[in-house]
C-alpha cells in the first residue's frame, strides 16, 4: 500500500499490458526497483512534540523555480501513451500546483507546447528540460536552443544511461518502440535526422565530463546532474561548477545493482552537503519519505511513477489528485514530526526502523 495505489490499480485496468509494464518496470531482476521502495521503509522518524507554530508551509528555492514545491515531477518518457492528452496534461497539472516539472527529452510532445501549457495556467511555471547528452555535439546544441527558446528555466543532464538498461518485461512484451502514430517529438528536425522525422535518441559511453563542459559553455541555464550515486562523481560535479545534483538510479531502470537513492544519500550529504543543492529520485511515495530525504540532505525530490499512474486513471485530473495528495501528506508528515518547515529537518529525525532503542 502507498498513497497512489488506487490510482495505480485503475491506471493498470486502463492501460494495454505492456504499456504497463514499460512505466512499471525496472532493470533485469528488478532489485533497485524494489529496494528503492523497501529502503525508505527501513527507516523510521524520530517526531518532535509540543513545539507550537503555525502549520508547516513547505517551499523551497531550487535553481530557476523559487518557492517551488518539494516535490517535483520527475522526467518520464510517453506520456501520451497513458493519456491522449499526455503531456501537456502534466504540464498544467504540475503549473497548478506550482510544481517544478522536468519534461523529458522522450516527451511525446515538444518541449514549447509543454511550456506553453504550463505557463497558460500559471505565467511563472517552472519547466526543466531533461537531456541526454547525445554524442554529435550538434544535436545536443540544437535541443538546448529548443529548450532555451521554449523557456525552461534548468536543464537537467541525465548521466546514468552510457546504456540503455535491460528491460526485461519489455523485451519480453516485444515492446520496443513507440507505436505508430507516436513521436518523441523533441528529436524531430535534427542534424543526421530524417528530413521531418524524428532522429533515434542515443545512448553513448562515450559520453564524458568533456561533453557537459562543452554544454555548459554554450547555456546560461543552470544545470543540473541526474544520475549520481557515487561521493567521488559528487565532488567532480562540484569541481565542475554544475548548479545541483539529483540522486537517483532512474527509478532502478538502468544498472540493477545500483544502491537505492536514499541509501547513498547521506555520504553524497557528507562529502557535498551544502555546496549545491542536492536533489533525489526513486521510491517516493509517501509524505514521510520526503521529510525522510529533506532530514538527509535533500533540498526537493522527484516523483516518477505515480505521475504515469494519475495520468493514465484520470489525465489533468489524476496527475493534479497525485500531486495535492503528495503535497497534503508532507504538510501532514512535517507536523507529526514537529518542523516547521524544510530548514528544521535535521539528520538526527532519522533512525533506522527497528533499531533497538534500548541499547
Ligand atoms: C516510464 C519511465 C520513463 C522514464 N523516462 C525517463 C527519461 O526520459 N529521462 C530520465 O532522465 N529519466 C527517466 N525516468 C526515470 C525518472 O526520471 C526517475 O528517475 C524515476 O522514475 C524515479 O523513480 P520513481 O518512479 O520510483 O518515483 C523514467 C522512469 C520511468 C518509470
Ligand atoms: C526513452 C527512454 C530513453 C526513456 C527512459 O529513460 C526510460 O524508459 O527509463
Amino acid at each position: 500500500m502507498n498513497l497512489f495505489a488506487d490510482l495505480h490499480d485503475r491506471a493498470k485496468e486502463l492501460l494495454e499490458p505492456a504499456i504497463h509494464d514499460y512505466y512499471a518496470g525496472g532493470a533485469a531482476d528488478e532489485f533497485a526497483l524494489a529496494d528503492n521502495e523497501n529502503s525508505f521503509a527501513r527507516l523510521a522518524l524520530l517526531p518532535r512534540m509540543l513545539r507550537g507554530g503555525p502549520p508547516p508551509e513547505p517551499r523551497v528555492d531550487l535553481p530557476g523555480a523559487p518557492g517551488a514545491a518539494p516535490v517535483l515531477v520527475a522526467p518520464t518518457a510517453f506520456h501520451r501513451l497513458a493519456h491522449p492528452e499526455g503531456e501537456l496534461a502534466t504540464a498544467r497539472a504540475a503549473a497548478a500546483t506550482g510544481t517544478v516539472l522536468i519534461s523529458s527529452m522522450a516527451a511525446t510532445t515538444a518541449v514549447d507546447e509543454v511550456v506553453a501549457a504550463a505557463r497558460e495556467v500559471r505565467s511563472d511555471a517552472a519547466v526543466w528540460f531533461q537531456l541526454y547528452l547525445q554524442p554529435d555535439p550538434e544535436v545536443t546544441a540544437r535541443l538546448v536552443e529548443r529548450a532555451e527558446s521554449a523557456g525552461c528555466t534548468a536543464l537537467v543532464v541525465t548521466v546514468d544511461s552510457p546504456v540503455f538498461g535491460d528491460h526485461v518485461r519489455d523485451r519480453r512484451n516485444g515492446f520496443h518502440d513507440l507505436p505508430p502514430g507516436y513521436e518523441a517529438a523533441n528529436m524531430r528536425d535534427l542534424p543526421g535526422g530524417p528530413p521531418g522525422g524524428t532522429r533515434d535518441i542515443e545512448m553513448s559511453p562515450e559520453i564524458s565530463w568533456r561533453h557537459l563542459e562543452v554544454l555548459r559553455a554554450t547555456t546560461a541555464l543552470p544545470v543540473l546532474l541526474k544520475g549520481i550515486l557515487h561521493p567521488d562523481d559528487a565532488h567532480l560535479a562540484v569541481a565542475q561548477g554544475v548548479d545541483g545534483i539529483i540522486v537517483s538510479n532512474h527509478g532502478g531502470r538502468q544498472l540493477d545493482a545500483a544502491p537505492a537513492p536514499i541509501d547513498v544519500l547521506p555520504r553524497i550529504t557528507r562529502a557535498i552537503g551544502g555546496t549545491l543543492p542536492l536533489l533525489l529520485d526513486g521510491g517516493v511515495r509517501r509524505g514521510t519519505d520526503v521529510v525522510t530525504a529533506l532530514a538527509l540532505g535533500a533540498e526537493a525530490v522527484g516523483i516518477g511513477r505515480p505521475v504515469l499512474w494519475g495520468l493514465a486513471a484520470d489525465g489533468e485530473k489524476g496527475v493534479r489528485e497525485v500531486l495535492d495528495r503528495i503535497g497534503a501528506d508532507v504538510v501532514r508528515a512535517m507536523a507529526l514530526c514537529g518542523v516547521r518547515g524544510p530548514d528544521d529537518l535535521t539528520a538526527n529525525l532519522v533512525v533506522p526502523r527497528g533499531f533497538g532503542g534500548l541499547r
